[in-house]
């Protein structure tokens, strides 16, 4: 293995190294998806050169553009097709942005379509960048987000789109040039021209560009594109990658779309006191040194007030208020409550993309903006963690959910475990999770119309999901291959 030297791996070398990597992949007998781009490109030619020499047999390739089939071929890479392949084993291409849930903008090459048709039909699709193209969210780069459309009555097509993100701040929207084309991706090389580029199915290209990344739920926005008549596809590639292989300065890390946060590390100790956390009186923590009069005292008043769904109605601040420390001390950590249950301590600044990109799939959460009944309020990727909160993760496919009670009885189980490892079986968290939990798995009254709608049969499910999260938290076996670091070394 070997260092970077001087100034380090070139963007290229970068992205020989990830198509390298993704290329360990490819077994003979395979079916790929064949991606085009300037780092594709290295894996095409990786993969004719293992051909030649016998490493690789009987691999066909389903080209995802003309380039990539001129290139392909001349490595030396039989051609198939999708008819004849409707199941592809493996693709590997390159990307214009990566997000944290690996979420992709492809397309500035101008080959979306086929791209997304092939990679759409694989088993696995794996995607090799350099780490500039890592975004905290899509379209983040300032650069275009595009959409396929046909030709005839291509300005009404473009107008309706312009209408979509009507009011969005710093939006803008052309029609792409051949010229523009050939500047945006590192492997056209066609002359400059003022026609508008036109793609390998002979239609055009609309490039939508957002100063600011595109905020909202990326699905209802994919689905709006796709309503308009006229557009084909967009460049937004949503839960289709498989794992990422980013190639970067230090190293190579492969991030895995079903990925645990393994490389998370263990929360380190929280000293907890017996103080009133909160103006309300009936979230205490109790040491084993406190006076058990006092306690008792504490307990039964506390029991007699405490009103269930109030307490789930505003539980976030207990979870919070039960992790975060002394109120009015300084804090020095903001912590996390990972998807197993384990609680993740944050020492210095950090913002929600560096967590997510080790939890993809999953999306942050502050625990005081959490009410039963009302909606998740994610953090943007870029948001930074405030000292002395607490956050919680959550799967992506919940990212426009309601917060239900078991979501809030799952953080206080959390808290109270967390609370009870560090203190020993004397620490008590009250309202008591585990009765919470039990009650709500039971059936639980709904507190507002959304929630209405909810089954007790969908919360036990959650509670389900929950206690399945934690008992693979507490199982000591690898569940998946992750996120794998290596320095970046000359293969
Ligand atoms: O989507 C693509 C082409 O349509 C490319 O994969 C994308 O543009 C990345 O290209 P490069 O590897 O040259 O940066």
């Amino acid at each position: 293995m070997l260092a970077p030297q001087g100034g380090g791996p070139s963007q290229d070398e970068l992205k020989r190294v990830a198509a390298h990597r993704a290329v360990e992949l490819v077994r003979s007998g395979m079916v790929l998806g064949l991606g085009t781009g300037s780092t594709a490109v290295h894996a095409l030619d990786r993969i004719g050169a293992l051909l030649r020499t016998g490493h690789l047999r009987d691999v066909v390739g389903i080209p995802t553009s003309e380039w990539a089939a001129a290139r392909a071929a001349a490595a030396g890479i039989p051609l198939t097709d999708l008819n004849a392949h409707p199941v592809v084993d493996l693709s590997i291409d390159g990307a214009d942005e990566v997000d944290p849930a690996l979420n992709l903008v492809k397309g500035r090459g101008g080959s979306l379509l086929r791209e997304k048709m092939v990679e759409g039909a694989s088993r696995r699709f794996v995607v090799i960048v350099d780490e500039s193209k890592l975004v905290p969210r899509l379209g983040a780069s300032g650069l275009a987000v595009p959409v396929e459309v046909i030709p005839f009555g291509w300005s009404l097509t473009l107008r309706r789109l312009r209408t979509l993100f009507d009011g969005v701040p710093g939006f803008n929207i052309k029609l792409r040039t051949a010229a523009t084309n050939a500047k945006a991706s590192a492997f056209d090389e066609s002359e400059s021209k003022s026609e508008p580029f036109l793609t390998d199915n002979k239609n055009y290209i609309v490039d939508l560009f957002f100063e600011d990344g595109i905020h909202g739920d990326l699905k209802l926005i994919s689905d709006d594109i796709l309503r308009i008549t006229g557009v084909i596809e967009h460049g937004m590639f949503l839960g289709l990658a498989s794992s990422v292989i980013i190639a970067r300065k230090d190293g190579v890390v492969v991030v895995d779309k079903a990925a645990k946060p393994t490389r998370l590390e263990s929360s380190s100790a929280f000293i907890f006191r017996s103080y009133k956390l909160h103006p309300r009186p009936f979230v205490i923590l109790l040491t084993k040194s406190q006076r058990p009069a006092h306690s008792s005292h504490l307990i039964s008043s506390t029991q007699r007030s405490l009103r269930l769904r109030r307490v789930k109605a505003s539980m976030g601040n207990y979870v919070s208020c039960t992790l975060a420390g002394p109120p009015g001390g300084h804090a020095r950590s903001a912590k996390v409550i990972l998807p197993c249950g384990r609680v993740q301590r944050i020492d210095g600044p950090a913002n929600a993309a560096e967590l997510m990109l080790d939890a993809p799939g999953h999306f942050l959460v502050d625990s005081r903006s959490m009410h039963v009944g009302r909606r998740f309020a994610p953090l943007s990727a870029d948001e930074d963690l405030e000292m002395g909160h607490v956050y919680a993760m959550f799967p992506m496919k919940r990212v426009n959910a309601v917060v239900a009670a078991a979501d809030m009885a799952a953080l206080l189980m959390a808290a109270r475990k967390e609370v009870r490892r560090e203190l020993g079986a004397g620490a008590r968290v009250l309202p008591d999770a585990a009765h919470v939990s039990t009650e709500v798995a039971e059936g639980y009254a709904p507190d507002s119309e959304q929630n209405a709608a909810r089954t007790s049969l969908e919360e036990a499910a959650e509670m389900r999901e929950f206690r399945y999260r934690l008992s693979m938290c507490r199982s000591r076996r690898p569940t998946l291959e992750t996120i794998a670091e290596e320095p970046i070394c000359s293969r």
